[in-house]
């Protein structure tokens, strides 16, 4: 079968592809690869927060699937908007990369940093993970924001380091010699809901595609990352929520976990146990919002 791909021009956007594409051509289909400027592509130069809105890097690619344009749409999770136009379908969840967020730093920081992120949720962690430290704005791709922290510079300013998540930086491959990364654990900085998975979407109808990315489905990361979006929309959504969630599994069922970081501080809720609705319930009393 012929397949025509859409995903955002990105590297991190087309290395994230491959492993699905490789699995698809080993099945003897073929793939036709199309890559999208989206809104959130082109505009830079702010920090994010303010402009961005529902599909701010997935309205083009869903417009082109409807249209048939393309067939097959492959997304970073965390930055699809929750509901989505009628007609499209969860092709496929793939296993989940890490999910964790990496600080990455020049060695020689000093003890107040200058840290670059726009991300509302990282910046209120980390003023409490690391009260020394200020933050600037950052945007860009990721290589483009590692090479800032490679030089050290910023609009004419210091940088010190910035926060990417790991899956980001696995799947690229980028070379982090000479820096030094600190993971954070989910107590410190919990990621945003669905960080490290992705997202394939098709047509409702294309029973062919959904035939084909079977194989590729990974349904314990499609519950996890359900519930930890189950709490994003019970708190109203929004891509930009300073929310954190991350949903693992333990012997006896699922951990929960969300911190909505408000600006007056970060509230911590977690609910463990196998009853879906019943543990996003609990967390969103527990955050009480
Ligand atoms: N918001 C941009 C974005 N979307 C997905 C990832 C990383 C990979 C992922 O979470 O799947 C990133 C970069 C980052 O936050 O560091």
């Amino acid at each position: 079968m012929k397949i025509t791909l859409g995903t955002r021009g990105s590297l991190l956007a087309v290395q994230q592809s491959e492993d699905l594409v490789a699995h698809l051509r080993a099945a003897g289909h073929e793939i036709l690869w199309k890559r999208f400027t989206t809104h959130g592509d082109q505009w830079l130069a702010g920090p994010l927060g303010k402009e961005e809105g529902a599909g701010f890097f997935t309205k083009e690619l869903e417009d082109a699937l409807l249209s048939k344009d393309v067939d097959l749409l492959i997304h970073s999770f965390k930055d699809v908007a929750l509901d989505r136009p009628a007609g499209i379908v969860t092709a496929c969840v793939p296993r989940r990369e890490d999910s964790a967020d990496w600080l990455v730093m020049r060695p020689d920081a000093p003890e107040n940093p200058v840290i670059g992120t726009s991300s509302e949720r990282r910046l209120r962690f980390l003023s409490q993970a690391l009260p020394k430290a200020t933050f600037t704005w950052i945007r860009g791709n990721v290589p483009t924001r590692l090479q800032r922290v490679k030089d050290g510079v910023l609009r004419d300013a210091p940088l010190h380091g910035t926060v990417l998540a790991a899956a980001g930086l696995r799947r690229l491959g980028l070379d982090l010699t000479g820096l030094t990364v600190r993971p954070f654990g989910p107590r410190e900085l919990l990621p945003a809901p669905a960080q490290g998975a992705l997202l394939a979407e098709c047509r409702a109808e294309d029973t062919a595609i959904l035939e084909a990315l079977k194989d590729f489905h990974h349904p314990l990361t499609r519950t996890c990352v359900t519930l930890e979006r189950g709490v994003l929309r019970g708190i109203g959504g929004g891509c930009q929520q300073p929310l954190g969630a991350l949903c693992t599994q333990e012997p006896g069922g699922f951990h929960l976990q969300a911190a909505f970081a408000g600006p007056d501080g970060i509230r911590w809720a977690e609910s463990r146990g196998t009853d879906e609705d019943a543990l996003v319930a609990e967390v969103l009393r527990g955050l009480g919002l």
